[in-house]
């Protein structure tokens, strides 16, 4: 009960190798542009890919290693796709949409219209049964779309930003639900939100210019970035470079830190990250405050609010930030381009091997 993928497109740099355990769900993330949604066509049979191979519990779904052109098509695949619109057949009641996918497996009618009332109760839709599509709001319409994907009973459930669409009222409700149905079933999940990895998924994997850049459970993955993406999405400073004794070198800056993931300190010369949080930095306009380790000149690029803090960006493209109470940012009269201390506390800065 295996679900593996290797593959790789040229023209797009992507090249990835990706399992799926049995009852995992795994969220894809990453930037515009990373290669999530290649990754999901390519499973899903919309996607050719130059190279490379694919496996659902014993199915072939693609071949291309050398000398072989294997190939099933979509619809054989054993896969469902749930895309961010709901692509329901217009022409069709949401019952019959529902049906649709055990009826062309070869269901009886009566069996599959079983079956689609059993998936519409589970997604509490059976009220909806007799409605068209157009009848349908845009939640209604992707909680049918769940039960249409369903209840064709994939070995795997591919997700592409299933809640991208919906408005701030809806998303909520198909997120509990997904959480619902996702228990317990293999599923890959594109997603931009952090929530939902952390909701859904059992593990993240991370894609970078068309590659896998870090993965592991989502909890580990936040706590312990390796990736400025990932980095960004736990909400925490990321600076790359060589572990020193006492910390991290990266770009003309000396960060003294804590190592860890390692049993004593780690061997000074490898590439190492440091991740920090933005309230573990402190603003001072002179150096002469505090302790002198961790104290950066840097210059102030934008100041946002940020719940009841504020943001001070910093720095090269804004890569450090600073969350402070806004009385503290007017006593120190910070604006953009004024040059600042950013003093950051020793204790909160991990540092671990790249
Ligand atoms: N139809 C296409 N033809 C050629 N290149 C494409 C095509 N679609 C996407 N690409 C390229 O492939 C790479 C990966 O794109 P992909 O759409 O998989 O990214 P993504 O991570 O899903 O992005 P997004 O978050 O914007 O949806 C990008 O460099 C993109 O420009």
């Amino acid at each position: 009960m295996t679900f593996v993928v290797q593959a790789a497109v040229e023209q797009r740099g992507f090249d990835v190798s990706l399992r799926v355990g049995p009852g995992e769900t795994v969220a894809v993330m990453g930037a515009n542009g990373a290669g999530k949604s290649t990754l999901l066509n390519i499973i899903a049979g919309l996607l050719h890919p130059d190279s490379g191979r694919a496996e659902l519990d014993g199915r072939i779904l693609f071949d291309l290693t050398a000398g072989r052109g294997a190939w099933t098509a979509p619809h054989r695949r054993g896969t469902a796709l749930l895309a961010q619109e709901p692509l329901l057949f217009p022409h069709l009641s949401v019952l019959d949409n529902v049906a649709f996918g055990p009826r062309s497996a070869g269901a009886p009618k009566d069996a599959a219209k079983a079956a689609a009332l059993r998936w519409l109760a589970e997604v509490e839709a059976t009220d909806l049964q007799a409605r068209r599509p157009s009848e349908l709001s845009g939640g209604q319409a992707q909680r049918v779309a769940v039960a249409r994907a369903l209840a064709a009973d994939p070995g795997l459930l591919l997700l592409d930003e299933p809640m991208a669409a919906l408005d701030i009222h809806a998303a909520p409700l198909l997120r509990r639900l997904l959480k619902r149905v996702l228990a317990g079933r293999r599923a890959v999940i594109i997603t931009h939100d952090v929530l939902d990895a952390l909701m859904l998924a059992d593990r993240v994997v991370v894609l970078e210019d068309g590659r896998i850049s870090e993965e592991g459970p989502t909890r580990d993955v936040l706590q312990r970035p390796r990736s400025r993406f990932a980095a960004g999405l736990a909400g925490l400073n990321f600076l790359s470079g060589e572990v020193t004794e006492h910390g991290l070198h990266s770009g003309g800056l000396n960060l003294y830190g804590q190592h860890h993931d390692v049993p004593g300190p780690l061997p000074a010369g490898q590439p190492g990250v440091a991740v920090f949080p933005p309230s573990a930095v402190s603003v001072f306009l002179s150096e002469a405050h505090g302790s002198p380790r961790n104290a950066f000149r840097v210059t102030i690029t934008d100041l946002e609010p940020h719940g009841d803090q504020i943001r001070v960006r910093a720095g090269e493209s804004g890569r450090l930030s600073a969350d402070i109470t806004p009385a503290a940012a007017a006593d120190l009269g910070l604006a953009p381009g004024m040059e600042v201390y950013f003093v950051i506390k020793a204790g909160a800065v991990s540092v671990y091997p790249a």
